[in-house]
């Protein structure tokens, strides 16, 4: 036993493997794994009341794939395992995994964690613990069994209590956690009612903001911001003090002298803590994902079922974690609709049916690959990541060619600005630099912008070349509603909007080179746009809208002709 001690220590002191460190040197030592993507609650802010589509059983990790993973990545460095859902507790075997996870700990697994709604936990709570469990975080955000109904669309809230108290009262140290979704209107009046639990549980309470995820209706106005509910707490108990909080962790906690336990606030939303978030996560059909809200997953049990070894697996989640971004988007920008719903994220039911969402997050092998940099590399990056430009050094100059467009959408009374005669002002009030000019000089200057911009290509984009361009051609041409409708044919194009007037800027560039001119139109018709937004601004400024800037041709160099229908 002292052995088994001494290995743990020497695991734990030499940290994570490389492959669990990412670019911004985060050390990823929690992994949570979902166990199952079923569950016996719907809570409303988990999944969507349709259901989510559940993946056929034969694509959920078996108990033996998820040990081998846990297995890996306990001796790559992890030290806490959380097994998590769907519901956790009605996967069959997870006795079974939990005594498995145990035998980890001579590698340097110091915890063995659980989420869940403790509907049916209270039946096998005891033999978890006498298996390994050492931490329990139990859901539930009300104390009215009315309301638990309307929030989980089930009943059960008696079984949950039952859970809590067992858990409470367990001959094991337990760590136990109530963990609480905070919702404006519906459940925030009882934070009081939470707090009041600590004070003869040794219990800690999380009050958690609600957070977006396909498919559960997020709306900023529903959640209730962490120091909202503090500034309410601190009313009622002002001598409150901070308690200590464990490294990493999600919540920010405090306590009210002379309570036993703690209460604390995960505030993902208006304070997030990615700065050092330690976690990675495993779905139930067995996709490592590096961060809640991004939709990007790879599988590692298809390479499992492919025979993959232990360094092929720790590959992969090494060109995963490096790639793992710094933090999440902002509050109104995150991309609901692209990632899982909560539930099949393990701590998910889609707005989409689920086959749909599954196209999008299931990549094919080959797009994974690319996703990870090992096939279809992007050229301006290195084996590592690093920027770094092409070396053409070995390639032959040839013509090139390349034509872009775009467009600028513009209210009425500027396209009148830019194609009548200004002397006969109608009294619309123009600004001064565009009064008595003759028809056209705003789109001159747009021309010769396009033109400059074009040629500062290679100071702009850090890694273009800069190219001997023998030709540059800009054409910028204002378009009525109806000729647009007319004689542009692009109209099936998905933002094109032909009932609006518009400026359309073509530009056709071209060199005698070794690389393609594409950023060089590229530029230039954005460059023309834009300064045909500076010209208008002050009477249009508000309505108008560029888009639509595409490539339409290229020609020249080995990847051939390419021409895009308008
Ligand atoms: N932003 C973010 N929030 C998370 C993450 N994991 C959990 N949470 C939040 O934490 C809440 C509670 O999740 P739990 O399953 O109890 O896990 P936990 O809080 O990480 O557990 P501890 O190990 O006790 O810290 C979830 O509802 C989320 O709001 C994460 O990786 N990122
Ligand atoms: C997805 S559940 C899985 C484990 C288990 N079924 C349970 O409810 O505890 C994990 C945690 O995520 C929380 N959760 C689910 N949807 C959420 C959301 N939209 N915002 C914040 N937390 C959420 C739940 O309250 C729960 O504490
Ligand atoms: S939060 Fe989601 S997974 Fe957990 S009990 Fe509710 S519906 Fe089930
Ligand atoms: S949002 Fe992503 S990076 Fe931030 S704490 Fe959660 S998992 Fe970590």
């Amino acid at each position: 036993m002292e052995f088994q001690a001494k290995i743990a220590q020497i695991d734990a002191e030499k940290g994570v493997a490389p492959a669990l460190v990412d670019r911004f040197e985060r050390e990823h030592d929690y992994l949570r794994i979902s166990l199952t993507e079923r569950c016996n609650l719907r809570c409303f802010y988990c999944m969507p009341e349709e259901g989510v589509e559940l993946s056929p059983s034969g694509h959920i990790l078996t108990n033996d794939e998820v040990v081998r993973l846990a297995r890996l990545f306990v001796k790559s460095g992890v030290a806490k395992i959380r097994l998590t859902g769907g519901e956790p507790t009605i996967r069959k075997g997870i006795s079974d995994i939990i005594r498995e996870l145990n035998q980890l700990r001579p590698h340097g697994l110091r915890s063995i964690a659980l989420t869940s709604n403790g509907i049916v936990l209270h039946r096998q709570l005891e033999q978890f613990v006498q298996h390994g469990l050492t931490h329990l975080n139990i859901s539930l955000d009300t104390l009215d069994p009315l309301k638990f109904e309307l929030m989980t669309r089930r009943r059960g809230h008696a079984a949950v209590l039952r859970t809590l108290d067992m858990a409470l009262k367990s001959s094991s140290p337990l760590s136990v956690k109530l963990n609480a979704v905070i919702i404006k209107g519906l459940n925030d009046a009882e934070v009081l009612d939470f707090v009041a639990l600590t004070k003869d549980n040794d219990l800690s309470v999380r009050f958690i903001e609600f957070m977006p995820f396909a498919g559960n209706k997020w709306d900023k106005s529903k959640m209730v911001p962490s120091s909202e509910l503090l500034s309410r707490i601190i009313r009622r108990y002002p001598d409150l003090v901070r308690a200590p909080d464990e490294l990493n962790d999600t919540a920010r906690s405090w306590k009210i002298p002379g309570h036993k336990g703690s209460f604390g606030f995960i505030s993902s939303m208006s304070d997030h803590f990615c700065a050092s978030c330690n976690r990675l996560r495993i779905t139930a059909d067995g996709q490592i994902k590096v961060c809640l809200f991004d939709a990007k997953e790879v599988s590692l049990r298809d390479q499992m079922r492919n025979g993959a070894s232990d360094d092929d697996l720790l590959e992969t989640i090494g060109r995963a974690v490096f790639n793992k971004q710094e933090k999440h988007a902002g509050m109104e920008d995150i991309d609901v609709l692209t990632n899982r719903p909560m539930i099949l994220i393990g701590g998910s039911i889609a707005m989409h049916p689920r086959r749909h969402v599954r196209t999008s997050l299931r990549r094919p092998v080959a797009s994974q690959l690319r996703y990870f940099g090992t096939c279809a590399k992007l050229t301006h990056l290195d084996d590592k990541g690093r920027p770094s430009m092409v070396d053409v050094h070995s390639k032959e100059p040839s013509r090139r060619e390349a034509t872009a467009i775009g467009r600028i959408y513009i209210p009425p009374l500027a396209y009148d600005l830019i194609t009548t005669t200004r002397q006969d002002d109608n009294g619309t009030n123009p600004p001064n630099y565009l009064k008595a000019r003759s028809k056209g000089d705003a789109l001159t200057v747009a021309q010769l912008a396009a033109i400059m911009g074009c040629k500062k290509t290679p100071d702009l984009i850090p890694l273009c070349h800069p190219l001997p361009l023998s030709h540059i051609s800009v054409a910028l041409l204002p378009q009525p509603p109806e000729q647009a409708r007319n004689n542009d044919g692009d109209i099936s194009r998905p933002h094109r909007q032909p009932h609006r007037h518009s400026v359309l800027c073509t530009a056709t560039v071209s060199c005698e080179g070794k690389t393609g001119v594409e950023m060089e139109a590229l530029m230039a018709v954005s460059v023309g746009l834009l300064t045909v937004w500076d010209m208008l601004k002050a009477v249009a400024g508000k309505e108008m809208e560029i888009g639509e800037i595409i490539v339409t041709k290229k020609s020249g160099g080995k990847s051939g002709d390419f021409s895009r229908n308008l």
